[in-house]
Order: C-alpha cells, then sequence, then structure tokens
C-alpha cells in the first residue's frame, strides 16, 4: 500500500503545505551539476565523476536565482532532508510539467533507513529554465518487506 502525502512529509524536511500532496510530497531543486569525468562501475565497488556545479544564470541577475539548463545531462540534487521509514520503500517520480517541457528525471530506489539529500539524473531534451527552489518532482513510499536496513556509501549523504 502507497502511504499518504501527510505520511511522506513527516520524513520530509523542510516542507511546506504546497509541497503536501494527496499521494506523496513534491521536492525541489537545489543544485544542478554537470559531470565532468567518467565514471566507472565495478563488479565490486564504483567510482563517481567528477563534477561541478552548474552556474546560475548570472547574466540577466534573475531572482529568485534561476538555472538556464540547454539540452543536456545533468544530476539534480533535492532540497529536502529525505528519511525512509523502515517497513518502507521510496519512490520519486518527475512533475508531470518537467516532462511536458520535455525534460525527464531519471530516479532509483530509495532503501529503508537511508537518510540524506539525495539525487536524480535531469535529462533535457529542449532548453529549459528551473527557479532554485521550484517542485521538479515527488517523493511517494510504498510499504515494503525487509530484513535489512540501507548502510551503503550514500548514507547521510548532503548533510551539512
Ligand atoms: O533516485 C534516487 C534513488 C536513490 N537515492 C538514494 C537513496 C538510496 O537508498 C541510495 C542508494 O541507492 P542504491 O542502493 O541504488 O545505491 P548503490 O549504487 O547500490 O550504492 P551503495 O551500494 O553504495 O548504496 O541513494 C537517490 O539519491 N536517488
Amino acid at each position: 500500500m502507497f502511504r499518504s502525502g501527510a505520511f511522506v512529509a513527516d520524513h520530509v524536511s523542510p516542507t511546506t503545505d504546497d509541497q503536501v500532496q494527496p499521494n506523496g510530497v513534491d521536492l525541489t531543486l537545489d543544485v544542478v551539476f554537470e559531470q565532468l569525468e567518467p565514471g566507472r562501475i565495478g563488479r565490486d565497488g564504483k567510482q563517481i565523476g567528477d563534477r561541478v556545479a552548474r552556474p546560475l544564470e548570472e547574466l540577466e541577475m534573475k531572482d529568485p536565482d534561476t538555472y538556464y539548463l540547454p539540452t543536456g545531462a545533468y544530476i539534480a540534487r533535492y532540497g529536502e532532508r529525505i528519511a525512509i521509514p523502515e517497513g518502507h520503500v521510496g519512490f520519486v517520480y518527475p512533475r508531470s510539467s518537467l516532462m511536458r517541457n520535455s525534460c525527464m528525471l531519471n530516479t532509483a530506489v530509495w532503501d529503508a533507513g537511508y537518510e540524506g539529500r539525495g539525487e536524480g539524473l535531469l535529462q533535457v531534451h529542449h532548453d529549459v529554465e528551473i527557479e532554485r527552489g521550484a517542485r521538479i518532482a515527488q517523493l511517494v513510499f510504498a510499504e515494503a518487506d525487509h530484513e535489512d536496513v540501507y548502510d551503503g556509501s550514500y548514507q547521510g549523504e548532503n548533510l551539512e
């Protein structure tokens, strides 16, 4: 069973009322990165390629801060700290307005016990402007059996 947005909101911070949806919680865009160097996926372990934070649009001094993203692939870091409670698994879906603007967010499984500010792959198929702090995705929780809880290399990531 999928949990209500109100339940999910208890595990996402900070959140405003606008972010709480019937079936999940909207996640906002914090930082956009561009990968510079190749990564590596091995049989044991992996390496994430070097990346650089994309500059905010400077020419027009936009307020609020705005990313102008040409066609390409980017790593998007969400603005919220997410904790996946035991007995659950999380999934992130793109906001449909993103998709309707020829952009897509690719995501993976959010494990029970994970806590951090996670990331997704933002595919831009047509130039787009996205304000920093704009809602780009929605997190949902499903009840799920599991034996262990998440104890991988991304535990506690990006929590300063
Ligand atoms: O779209 C996603 C999906 C998951 N996560 C977070 C939550 C998840 O629990 C964690 C680890 O994901 P995964 O288990 O897929 O990572 P891995 O590549 O297997 O690395 P490790 O074994 O170090 O965890 O990353 C994200 O930030 N974005």
